[in-house]
């Protein structure tokens, strides 16, 4: 099965916001395969619908789609393992999309099997990148009983 695919629109060039992408991608296993796209022109509703269409092209067939969005189930980590678990299950194409900065499109969304949010705050995207490989790294910790995560909160 090929490695699960971080489809990001934008493109990084070098900076902290790549370089703690990188730290966290490399510890997870199998790393994302980053695919960048480019950034839409035009009015926000263009560019999200731009951006969408090219989102849309680069899943793969059959891609089980996780949209990163700030209207989406709001996991903790526990949560996030388990769904991990399931989506690993699930045997298909794993893709984990992240828009640009308009949002995603209502076609990304519609298409998307499920839609994650990391918290109520809106993050830039590209920074996006690497809380979401931490997040994942996380949750193969959690998944693998590593002491990566403490789970201690207090009462
Ligand atoms: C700057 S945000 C876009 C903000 C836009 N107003 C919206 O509501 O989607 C750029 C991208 O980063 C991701 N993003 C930002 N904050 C997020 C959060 N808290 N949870 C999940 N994804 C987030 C989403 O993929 C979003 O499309």
């Amino acid at each position: 099965m090929a490695p699960p695919l971080l489809l990001a629109v934008g493109r990084a060039r070098g900076g902290p916001e790549a370089a703690l992408f990188e730290h966290h991608n490399a510890r997870l296993r199998p790393a994302l395969a980053l695919r960048e796209l480019p950034e839409g022109r035009g009015s926000p509703a263009e560019i999200r619908r731009r951006e969408g269409a090219a989102i849309l092209a680069a899943l793969p067939e059959g891609a089980l789609a996780i949209a990163l969005d700030l209207g989406g189930e709001m996991p903790d980590s526990e949560r996030l393992a388990v769904l991990t678990g399931k989506w690993a299950e699930a045997a298909r194409p794993l893709a984990f999309i992240i828009g640009g900065a308009e949002g995603l499109d209502e076609s990304v969304l519609a298409r998307a099997d499920q839609r994650i949010s990391l918290g109520r705050l809106t993050w830039p995207h590209m920074l996006v990148r690497g809380l979401l490989a931490e997040a994942l790294f996380r949750a193969q910790c959690i998944r693998a009983n590593h002491p990566y995560h403490r789970a201690w909160r207090p009462g």
